[in-house]
């Protein structure tokens, strides 16, 4: 099996999986896999798809620049920047964005502080942070309409092969070493901004009854 079958395959199954967790609302989202370094492709969602659905067309091979590396009727996702961003700057194998009422939520409550902490859930070991008080420090960036002003603040938070940036009232872009890490961090973040917004919904609302 070629690398680039091997990639896609791998990238379909990232996308069916998460298409079951329902995090692909109203064709949002977009995903990539790294298929070769040197020069640097990787294969990136076409935009404006139902990344629900499994078809011959849910990814194209891109260049470095973002650009079709092969001649096709497709057009690479609109942050499609912000994957290259990534694999330019980091030795990331994969990146995940999606966009979910929690990470909306989440981004808007901190949006003014540039970021939101975690601490104190054993879920954070699944982001490789493994001693008892640590914390998670996830940066919010502005979402700016144009992308590659967007790429441009992202990237000053793509510094290591793996991380993630909340896009305020926009979603989500994890990134990782491969397919299975990304998935996972993706994952930890989700399960930390469900907690999160449960929670404070609850302790509001029992303020709210015992006054
Ligand atoms: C429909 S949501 C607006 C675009 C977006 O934020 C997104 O994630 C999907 O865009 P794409 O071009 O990757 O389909
Ligand atoms: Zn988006």
């Amino acid at each position: 099996m070629s690398v680039l079958i091997k990639k896609w395959e791998e990238l379909a199954a990232v996308k069916e999986e998460l298409a079951q967790r329902d995090w692909f609302f109203a064709t949002s989202g977009n995903l990539s896999i790294k298929v070769t370094n040197d020069p640097l492709t990787f294969l990136v969602t076409a935009s404006g798809k139902d990344k629900r659905k499994r078809t011959s067309e849910d990814f194209l091979l891109v260049d470095a620049f973002g650009n079709p590396a092969e001649q096709t009727h497709l057009k690479p996702s609109a942050e499609t920047l912000l994957h290259v961003e990534v694999y330019t700057k980091t030795n990331a194998g994969c990146c995940l964005h999606v966009h979910t009422i929690d990470n909306n939520v989440i981004s808007e409550l901190y949006g003014e502080q540039g970021e939101v902490t975690f601490t104190g859930q054993e879920i954070i070991k699944a982001l490789g942070l493994w001693e008892e008080d640590a914390v998670v420090r996830l940066p919010i960036i502005k979402n700016d309409a144009h992308i590659p002003t967007l790429a441009k603040q992202f990237a000053k938070y793509v510094n290591e092969d793996a991380g993630a940036v909340l896009i305020r009232n926009h979603g989500i872009t994890v990134w990782g070493k491969d397919a299975f890490e990304a998935k996972k961090f993706l994952e930890a973040y989700e399960f930390l901004f469900s907690y999160h917004v449960k929670l404070l919904m609850l302790t509001r609302q029992s303020a709210f009854v015992s006054n």
